[in-house]
Formats: C-alpha cells, sequence, structure tokens
C-alpha cells in the first residue's frame, strides 16, 4: 500500500487526476469506478479542467458506480446515479451510455446486484475504482463487519453513515434511506488499481486504522491492505494520526516522477 500525503485536497485531486490521464493514456477506454460524497470532487473538477485544456481524450472512457440508495424515486437528485451522472459524466463530457450503476429501483434488489457484479466483469473489470473512506471506515457503502469477501448486494446503514450524509438531504435524517446497494469487498479489490482518497481531520482516525491497523472487518478500508495496488492520498489533516508519515513523506518524495501512483 502506498501513501501519499499532500497538502490539501485539491493537492490531492489533482494527483488523482494525474493517476486517471495517464491510465487514460495506456488505456483509452478504461473503466473507471467513481465515488461519491464531497471527497472526491477535486479529483472530478481537476480531470475535467483536464479534458477542457486538452491534455487528455477521455472520449472512450467508461463510468462505474460504486453505491446506490435504494428506493429514491427515479431521477432524486440525491440518488448517486444523478450525482455521478452531473458531477462526473456530463463535465467530463461523456455519453450517458458510457456509464453504470446497479438499479436501485429495482423490484428485485438481488437481481439487480447480481446482475451488476456479472455487468462489471463483462465490462472486462475495473481499471481504476476512486474511494472515500466513512468516518467509520466504511467504503463504498460496506459499513463496519462487511463481509471482506462481499459481492454487489444489499446493506442496512449505521445511524451515523445517515447522520453524516443528511447534509446532502437538507439536514434531514428522515430523508435519508436506510438501505443501499453497495459493490462488496470482494468487488472492490478485483479493481486492478484502487485509490482512496481521504481529507480533513474527522477522517484521520479511519484513516490510521485502515492504514496502520490490523485487517479486520470492523475496519473495512483496512482490507485495502490486502491489494496488490491500492494508493491511500491524505491531505494533512487526514494524516494526522499516521505514525508511519514520516516514512510515507520520505518515500513519496523519493519516488522517480514517471512512476506516478
Ligand atoms: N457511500 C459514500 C462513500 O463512498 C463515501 O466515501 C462516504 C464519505 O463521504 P464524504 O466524502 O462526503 O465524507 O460517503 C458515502 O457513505
Amino acid at each position: 500500500m502506498e501513501v501519499v500525503i499532500v497538502p490539501d485536497a485539491a493537492a490531492g485531486g489533482e494527483v488523482i487526476a494525474e493517476a486517471v490521464v495517464s491510465l487514460v493514456r495506456r488505456r483509452p477506454d478504461a473503466l473507471f469506478g467513481v465515488a461519491t460524497g464531497s471527497t472526491p470532487l477535486p479529483v472530478y473538477k481537476a480531470l475535467a479542467a483536464k479534458v477542457r485544456g486538452g491534455v487528455v481524450d477521455v472520449s472512450r472512457v467508461r463510468v462505474c458506480q460504486l453505491d446506490e440508495y435504494v428506493g429514491l424515486p427515479a431521477g432524486h437528485p440525491e440518488s448517486y446515479r444523478s450525482v455521478v451522472l452531473r458531477e462526473v459524466v456530463e463535465p467530463l463530457g461523456l455519453s450517458a451510455e458510457a456509464f453504470m450503476g446497479p438499479d436501485g429501483a429495482a423490484e428485485d434488489v438481488q437481481a439487480a446486484c447480481e446482475a451488476y457484479d456479472a455487468a462489471l466483469a463483462a465490462a472486462g473489470g475495473v481499471d481504476l475504482q476512486l474511494l472515500g473512506i466513512g468516518t467509520d471506515g466504511h467504503i463504498g457503502f460496506n459499513e463496519p463487519c462487511s463481509s471482506l469477501a462481499s459481492r454487489t448486494r444489499i446493506k442496512t446503514l449505521t445511524e451515523q453513515t445517515r447522520v453524516d450524509n443528511a447534509r446532502f438531504f437538507g439536514g434531514d435524517i428522515d430523508q435519508v434511506p436506510h438501505h443501499v446497494i453497495t459493490q462488496g469487498i470482494g468487488t472492490i479489490l478485483e479493481a486492478r488499481h484502487v485509490v482512496l482518497l481521504a481529507t480533513g481531520e474527522g477522517k484521520a482516525e479511519a484513516v490510521a486504522q485502515s492504514v496502520e491497523g490490523p485487517v479486520a472487518a470492523v475496519v473495512p478500508a483496512s482490507a485495502l491492505q490486502l491489494h496488490p495496488h491500492a494508493t491511500v492520498v491524505v491531505d494533512e489533516a487526514a494524516a494526522s494520526k499516521l505514525k508511519l508519515a514520516p516514512y510515507f513523506r520520505a518515500t513519496y518524495a523519493a519516488k522517480p516522477p514517471w512512476q506516478g501512483l
């Protein structure tokens, strides 16, 4: 696992956008797994600026969703489908056909989950999966004690996650669904490169436990320790509880630029 400590969220966005650019240059039709929440927004902003500036051609890139609320009406502005279309697909100038996600409004949720795992595999697998992290260490919507081998499935949100996400629903926790579909931890670990971005002091404890604690289902992001190519990008605040921060800084400073993330 590589830990990259950057000065702030914008720098994190830039570093990861560079990694996406380098991926797309190698593989123009890359499947880019995107996350929601506020943390990844600087990545999408930096990437969209590069696309507008002609730095990279993303016209063949495909985008896939990490997770979704269950039961929000189609087109709800806070469904993750709407968010990804608004924050990623449109700014990058991609068509809706380039985008895939689980169907949170399906009658048969279990069948929708299985269909999504099958669709990801049929698409050749995810090349780079971007992740945020919940204050309780969740990735996607894999709450604590999710199986480290889990596949895409329905989950129940913890009270803490519903409180954290209420800000997207006008601060009204009653509007936050209880149920979600999320790529499983096993599904996420199948991506060829997993990049987790965490910013702000509120994520420092979850980051420290995920990076330096034991691999444990109670801290879902600790599963990234099992991945052969996992990168954790943190700003100074989110890095503040990492005991090995000096080592991570020295390693990154000594890294040859051609190596990328
Ligand atoms: N399902 C999403 C996660 O993918 C995201 O990482 C988390 C943190 O969000 P934020 O980045 O806004 O703190 O929120 C939600 O729970």
